[in-house]
This record gives C-alpha cells, sequence and structure tokens, in this order.
C-alpha cells in the first residue's frame, strides 16, 4: 500500500531521533540518480524538524560495465564515492549520513565509520519502512542474541532438506542491525533485525541445502527444486541440483573470481514482522528485500566479499541466501530450531 509523504517524514523523525539526531548533531544525506526522492526528500525534512544541521551529498550513480540488475547488493565493492575523496571528507564530517543510494560492502564505508560518523542506510520502498519500523525492543532482542554469539566459537547448522553445516567462530566480529544508528561509528539499515559474523577463515565445511521456497538474492527467486553446496575449508566447492543450481553456478562463473566461493557472513532473522512471503508481492526493482534477510528464524548465509571486517576476499559478487527450517547450534547449544528461534530468551518475539 503506498506511504504518504507525511507519514513518511514522520517515520522519519522516529528513525531519526532513535539515531540521536537531535539540535547538536550535522546529519548528511547520501544520495545518487537513482535514489528515491521521496526518501531523499523525508529525510531532509525529519532532520531539520528535529533541529540538525542539514546537507546533501550528490553524486553521479557509477555503473560498472560487468554488473548485472538494478540491485545494488549485487555487485559490491566499487561504488558513486570510490575514488571521490573530497565527497567522503564532506560525509565524514557528519555526525550521521543517511544512505539513500548504498555504500554497503564497500571499504569507502568502513573508513567513514573509523571516523565516528554513523550510517543509517534506507533504500527499501516506503511501504517496507513503514511495516517494519525500528524499535527499541527490537534493539534489545537483537542485542540479547548478540551477547550469545560474541561467546560462540563454533556453529553448526543442519536441516530436514539436508543442511549438515559447521564453522568454528571469533576470528570475525559479531554484527548487529536492528533499524538504527545510534552510537558512534555504527552502521545499520533500516529496515531489518538480525545478526550475524563471519566463519573463521578456512572453518566453513559441509553442506547447505536449498529446499523449496528457500530464497537466492539478488535473483530474488523462491527456490522451487533443491541446490545442494558442498563446502570444504570455507569455499563452496560444488553447486548441484536442477534449473536453479545450474543459473547459480553460471551467475557466480561469469565472474571469473575464485573469491566469489568463498562463506560470507552467516547468521539468523529475529524481525517477527519481516515476512518471508514479502518478496512474492514486490517487483524485483522494488529494493533489495529486507524481508527475506531478517524474516524470524531464517538461517541467513552469503558469499563472496568479507573486507568490511577485515578479511582478504574482495569480490564483487554478493549472494545472500535465507533458508527456512534449520536448527542453528552456537557450541552445541540451540539459538533456532526448525526454523523457531529459540535462544536466548530475551532474544525471542
Ligand atoms: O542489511 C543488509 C543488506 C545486505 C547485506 O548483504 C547485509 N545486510
Ligand atoms: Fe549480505
Amino acid at each position: 500500500m503506498p506511504v504518504s509523504d507525511r507519514e513518511l517524514t514522520q517515520m522519519f523523525e522516529r528513525v531519526l531521533t532513535l539515531s540521536k539526531v537531535d539540535k547538536t548533531q550535522s546529519v548528511a544525506v547520501l544520495k545518487s540518480d537513482y535514489s528515491n526522492p521521496r526518501i531523499v526528500r523525508a529525510a531532509m525534512d525529519a532532520a531539520q524538524r528535529l533541529g540538525a544541521n542539514v546537507y546533501g551529498v550528490e553524486l553521479p550513480a557509477f555503473n560498472h560495465p560487468r554488473a548485472m540488475g538494478m540491485d545494488m547488493t549485487a555487485y559490491c565493492g566499487d561504488t558513486p564515492l570510490t575514488g571521490n575523496l573530497a565527497a567522503q571528507r564532506a560525509l565524514e564530517a557528519a555526525d550521521l549520513i543517511v544512505d539513500t543510494m548504498m555504500l554497503l560492502h564497500s571499504p569507502e564505508q568502513e573508513q567513514i565509520l573509523k571516523t565516528g560518523t554513523r550510517i543509517l542506510l534506507a533504500v527499501e520502498p516506503p511501504e517496507v519502512l513503514a511495516r517494519i519500523l525500528p524499535t527499541e525492543e527490537d534493539k534489545l532482542r537483537v542485542n540479547a542474541a548478540a551477547e550469545r554469539l560474541k561467546r560462540a566459537r563454533s556453529i553448526a547448522v543442519t536441516s530436514k532438506a539436508g543442511c549438515d553445516f559447521r564453522a568454528t567462530l571469533g576470528q570475525y566480529p559479531t554484527a548487529t542491525e536492528y533499524g538504527f544508528a545510534d552510537e558512534p561509528g555504527r552502521w545499520d539499515h533500516w529496515p531489518s533485525g538480525f545478526l550475524f559474523s563471519w566463519p573463521d577463515e578456512g572453518s566453513a565445511e559441509g553442506t547447505l541445502v536449498l529446499d523449496v521456497g528457500d530464497i537466492l538474492l539478488p535473483f530474488k527467486t523462491y527456490v522451487r527444486e533443491k541446490v545442494t553446496l558442498e563446502i570444504e575449508e570455507g569455499f563452496i566447492r560444488r553447486i548441484h541440483g536442477g534449473f536453479e543450481a545450474e543459473y547459480l553456478r553460471d551467475y557466480m562463473a561469469y565472474f571469473k573470481d575464485p573469491e566469489v566461493y568463498g562463506i560470507s557472513h552467516i547468521g539468523w532473522g529475529l524481525q517477527p514482522r519481516a515476512q518471508w512471503t514479502a518478496m512474492g508481492l514486490h517487483d524485483k526493482n522494488d529494493g533489495m528485500c529486507m524481508d527475506a534477510r531478517a524474516f524470524y528464524g531464517n538461517f541467513l548465509f552469503s558469499t563472496g566479499p568479507n573486507t568490511e571486517v577485515g578479511g582478504s576476499r574482495k569480490t564483487p559478487c554478493h549472494m545472500d541466501i535465507p533458508l527456512r527450517g534449520c536448527d542453528i547450534l552456537l557450541d552445541g547449544e540451540p539459538v533456532v530450531l526448525a526454523g523457531d528461534v529459540v535462544a536466548p530468551e530475551a532474544s525471542k518475539a
């Protein structure tokens, strides 16, 4: 359903307030040719109504000749900001950046965050922003789960479909997304509600089976026949199944880069207002489909780049793949069973 400009501005006031915006703050709204002008306008107006110093940074769109599709998560690393040091300095001067063009998975984003500037990504359709408006309660639940994930030294994922995956943890940090950027140097994404870390280099092993209904992003397709990924020493070695397996093999091979097969962030969804079914009601270019990444009880794994956490893999090909119905155990203790969150208690909706 359409969301009015007035409601969109009010929601931005709410989320920017949660992001600690007030009259002491400066807010930069980062945009490019493909930004949603309604989101840009609402962010600018809301920040002004909160008394902040507001400015816009507009960057010409960047198209990589080998990138396919319009989903900004598909081809990572180079962005309209790449190489534009003057614009990066202008952004680093802000306390908070509202990113309406997507810096995610770029080295520049990490450099900006290291200066203490906060970044809030907001590129989903206003209807999705409204349905998954962040709350303090979301933050409490995600942080409760993060306390458990931070302590974990191993993760194991199994499922009726045949998943039998494990990895050791600890080399990389735990990352949380609860929808607002309230602490210095924090990046967050409105809408969200999930957490993740990265497997220790070379430790991801076993089998991941995409069952019917599991999701392939950025393809934005629901799997119709099982796809089996065999993983050894942190990399996908074999992909087999039917049409979707062939499609995935062909797509990943297109990049001619062995690093695309590396396992990247892995974690689980904690957002009950995100729906597995939502992707089927949107066009592919409506947004990046955060419902699929955040729906409650999913196991979300991904492939490709891990430079944002100091990893060595810089490859543009990034797949986000949420699975339903998995058991997720940390150090042998369940946090999700059959696709339902079971622990920690404070993380349950
Ligand atoms: O919010 C996001 C979106 C995409 C992604 O790869 C991670 N987190
Ligand atoms: Fe991802």
